[in-house]
């Protein structure tokens, strides 16, 4: 792996690059505002891969009375705005008031809610959103003047990838059958669906490559079914997000294994925000876990662990199937890419723990 030193040049090319987009997208007057009455800009964006946990990580936050995960959303079931995605966003237009002003009617305040409480617009799908056509990472800077401050959930790439594939169904169409509801017993088609997707992938890439847009998004499953699983896109991403959001303090990165412990991440978040900690009354977070039948799918969820890694990771030896799979389309992925490591990017941007980064050097530890 390079070292950082050797990286460091190219890193600096990419952030003087996006400086000089930066410029062009002046500070709007009313970001950073809360906007009178009934209105507010979030304070912060939860981004990051899809099915990493963010639905339970937003129902958390929303305990505090500080924070409200805010309703009139786009996407009300999910709790997501999809705003900066989805909206006609030119870039001169993020300094017009009447497009802050309808980013903040998204962020309208819920019932109960405390007058000085603080929004937050949680969608994962912002994350990937810098190889759109349009880069989320900018508009977000127009809108937040910089002072935006972002919250990352990533999970382990093998998880993350079962309980997509599980989730949509629409996979279907390019698996067959294979590509939906894959339980615990199906080991054998979930590695098909995998090495069906790592296919796709490649030869997305090579042919986005030779069209020489690399901003296009892929259409296919690879979106956001297989490329988040892997560890060059994941870095690609945050290094685009890190870059624009250097000046404001480092990401504040929450793992899905952090969500196993709700009362000591939720007053990690606080103390970053600023915001007092929250003294959790009795048996609340369990009462939350079962709200969201979180508990329940977790327990299915390491059942499965547990079968997939006598399966696949049992050898110790280094042969597993999985692994050796993720680091194939990697290392093929690198060479198109450039070779980003994951953990380097964490460390320098991010608020990442040692813990945490060798969770994560784990998820792509030994081939
Ligand atoms: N507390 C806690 N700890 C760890 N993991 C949790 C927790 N709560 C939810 N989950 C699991 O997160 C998965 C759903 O992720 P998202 O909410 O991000 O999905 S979505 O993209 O918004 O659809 C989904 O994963 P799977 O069960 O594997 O599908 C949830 O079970």
């Amino acid at each position: 792996m390079p070292s950082l030193s050797q990286q460091r040049p190219r890193f600096d090319s990419f952030a003087s690059a996006f400086s000089s987009r930066l410029s062009y997208v002046r500070p709007s007057p009313l970001a950073n505002a809360v906007i009178e009455g009934e209105h507010r800009l979030p304070l912060f964006l939860v981004i990051g891969a899809q099915k990493s946990g963010t639905t339970f990580y937003r129902y958390l936050l929303h305990v505090h009375p500080k924070l409200d995960s805010a309703t009139g959303l786009r996407f009300k079931p999910l709790g997501e705005s999809h705003f900066l995605q989805f909206a006609d966003l030119s870039e001169p237009k993020l300094r017009e008031p009447a497009v802050l002003e309808a980013y903040a009617a998204h962020m309208k305040p819920s019932i109960g809610s405390v007058n000085d409480s603080y929004s937050f617009d949680t969608t994962p799908a912002y994350f990937d959103g810098a190889l759109r056509g349009v880069d989320i990472a900018t508009r977000s800077h127009g809108v937040m003047r910089g002072g935006m401050r972002l919250v990352l959930v990533l999970r382990d790439p093998v998880e993350r990838f079962h309980s997509n594939v599980n989730m949509d169904k629409s996979y279907e169409e390019y698996f067959g059958e294979k590509g939906s509801e894959l339980g615990v017993g199906d080991l054998d088609k979930f590695q098909e669906v995998m090495t069906a997707c790592e296919d796709k992938i490649i030869s997305e890439h090579e042919m986005n490559r030779t069209r020489k847009n690399p901003h296009k998004r892929p259409t296919v499953c690879a979106s956001s079914l297989a490329i988040p699983i892997e560890r060059s896109m994941y870095s690609r991403w945050l290094r685009r997000w890190a870059l624009l959001h250097e000046a404001a303090g480092p990401i504040h990165l929450v793992l899905n294994s952090d969500l196993k412990e709700p009362g000591k991440v939720l007053n990690r978040t606080a103390r970053w925000l600023g915001v007092p900690e929250y003294a959790e009354k009795e048996g609340e977070f369990d009462k939350l876990f079962k709200r969201k039948g979180s508990k329940v799918k977790l327990k299915e969820h390491e059942a499965l662990a547990k079968v997939r890694s006598d399966t696949f990771f049992s050898d110790g030896g280094g042969n597993s199937v999985l692994r050796k799979l993720y680091s194939n389309v990697d290392r093929r992925l690198g060479e198109l890419t450039g070779n980003y490591d994951l953990v380097t990017m964490l460390r320098m941007y991010s608020d990442a723990t040692e813990e945490q980064l060798e969770e994560v050097r784990g998820w792509y530890s030994t081939v």
